[in-house]
């Protein structure tokens, strides 16, 4: 379980996230939304433990992020927006470069069957020749080599075509839905995330996120 309370993040003068709380349970798909520079990847960051809030407390099962961030650090995956893989590297070649990196260890036949379960079939092929939805579906793959329980993924299918979008969705649910996985991503498709999260937060003042979600029938809690 994911557990925010009181969450502030100020930048100098700038207060982006005032007093936000919220919670994940096991199996959720959790959509965060909002207008841009709304606060959607510093609350990822937040959470991925790659900056610290100003006030506020995050625990993940019941582990503290101040007291417990190496521990809590095994537990996570994140994928930024910037896709961040060797281009000049193979799939395969990608995928065991970062098991070695990973406290996790993997098989080679265990990171293959990670790349088949999302369906990107291209072990052998350079990155460079890969599609944009390729990339994307690696760089998820790359992000589950140590099993993290948490997922955070900021814009994982911005600017790829439907079928990438569709079997990256597909692959999103069945994680949480049959491994327990909690999954919160940010995206602008709002077909996307009507048709991917079990619930939204929107960020911001701006209802129109709200209003739009409610419309078509999706719970949606507006964090401030
Ligand atoms: N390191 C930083 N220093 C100062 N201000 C920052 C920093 N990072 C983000 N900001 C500001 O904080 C606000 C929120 O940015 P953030 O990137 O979290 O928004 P976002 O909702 O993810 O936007 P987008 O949809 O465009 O990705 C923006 O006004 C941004 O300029």
């Amino acid at each position: 379980m994911l557990e925010v309370e009181g969450l502030q993040k100020r930048y100098k003068q700038k207060t982006v996230l005032e007093n936000c709380s919220l919670q994940m349970k096991q199996g959720e798909i959790v959509g965060l939304v909002g207008e841009n520079g709304a606060g959607k990847s510093t609350m990822l960051q937040l959470l991925a433990t790659i900056m610290q809030p100003t006030k506020g407390e995050i625990r993940l099962d019941g582990l503290s992020y101040k007291e417990s961030v190496k521990e809590v650090r095994r537990k996570i995956g994140y994928v930024p927006q910037d896709i961040s893989i060797w281009e000049e590297f193979t799939v395969e070649q990608n995928m065991l470069f970062f098991e070695r990196l990973s406290w996790k260890k993997r098989t080679q036949e265990e990171c293959r069957q990670l790349c088949i379960d999302m369906q990107l079939t291209h072990w052998k092929e350079g990155v460079q020749s890969l599609s944009g939805g390729m990339k994307r579906k690696l760089n998820l793959a790359i992000s589950l080599l140590h099993d993290p329980i948490l997922l955070l993924l900021d814009e994982p299918t911005v600017g790829i075509d439907l079928k990438s979008k569709t079997e990256i969705g597909t692959y999103l649910h069945s994680l949480a839905k049959n491994k327990g996985k909690m999954i919160m991503y940010t995206s602008h498709d709002m077909d996307e995330i009507t048709n991917v999260c079990d619930r939204v937060y929107s960020i911001g003042k701006d209802s129109f996120y709200m209003d739009l979600l409610q419309e078509k029938g999706i719970p949606v809690e507006q964090l401030r």
